[in-house]
Parts: C-alpha cells; sequence; structure tokens
C-alpha cells in the first residue's frame, strides 16, 4: 500500500463529503424556516429513524451500520442546531 497516493484519495472523498454536507445543511436551514413559519417542532423522530434506515441501506458493507447510524445522529443533530 502506498500511503501517500491512499491519502490523496481520502482528501478527495472529504471535500467531496464537505460539498455534500454544505448542501445538506442548507437545505436543513430551508426547512427550519418552514418549521418555523409553521410552527412545527425540529425534532421529527420518525423522519430521523427513516434517515438511519435509509442510510444503512446504501451500505454495501453493513459491518459499519453502526458507525453511519452515529454519524447521522450527528449529522441531524448539527441540523437541529442550524434551525434553531
Ligand atoms: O426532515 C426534516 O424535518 C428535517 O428537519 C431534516 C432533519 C435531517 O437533518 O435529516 C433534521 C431534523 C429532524 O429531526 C429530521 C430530519
Amino acid at each position: 500500500m502506498d500511503l501517500n497516493s491512499v491519502r490523496i484519495e481520502i482528501n478527495k472523498i472529504d471535500k467531496e463529503i464537505v460539498a455534500c454536507m454544505e448542501k445538506r445543511f442548507n437545505l436543513a436551514v430551508e426547512i427550519g424556516k418552514y418549521k418555523k413559519e409553521n410552527n412545527l417542532p425540529v425534532y421529527d423522530e420518525v423522519r430521523e429513524k427513516k434517515v438511519i434506515e435509509s442510510c444503512i441501506g446504501y451500505l454495501n458493507n453493513k459491518n459499519y451500520a453502526s458507525h453511519i447510524e452515529y454519524i447521522y445522529m450527528q449529522i441531524m443533530n448539527s441540523s437541529k442546531e442550524l434551525q434553531l
């Protein structure tokens, strides 16, 4: 294994992840505005369970399931903070 070339691959993936996270946060902010205007609660437990279930479903290697669950809980915690 060539450490440097694998790190270069990781750097590229990180760039994509951050771009996607930024888009996702922007959308969460939009939803937050809608929720405020319509007096809806920020936290939607059913939706969060569905998001996590779907994301675990996208995995080829289900050994990563608990990690995806943890990461998505953190992402959605950030979304909720951004919606306040
Ligand atoms: O779908 C929503 O209602 C959102 O506000 C987005 C989102 C998310 O980040 O996916 C954030 C908070 C909710 O508890 C559920 C989901």
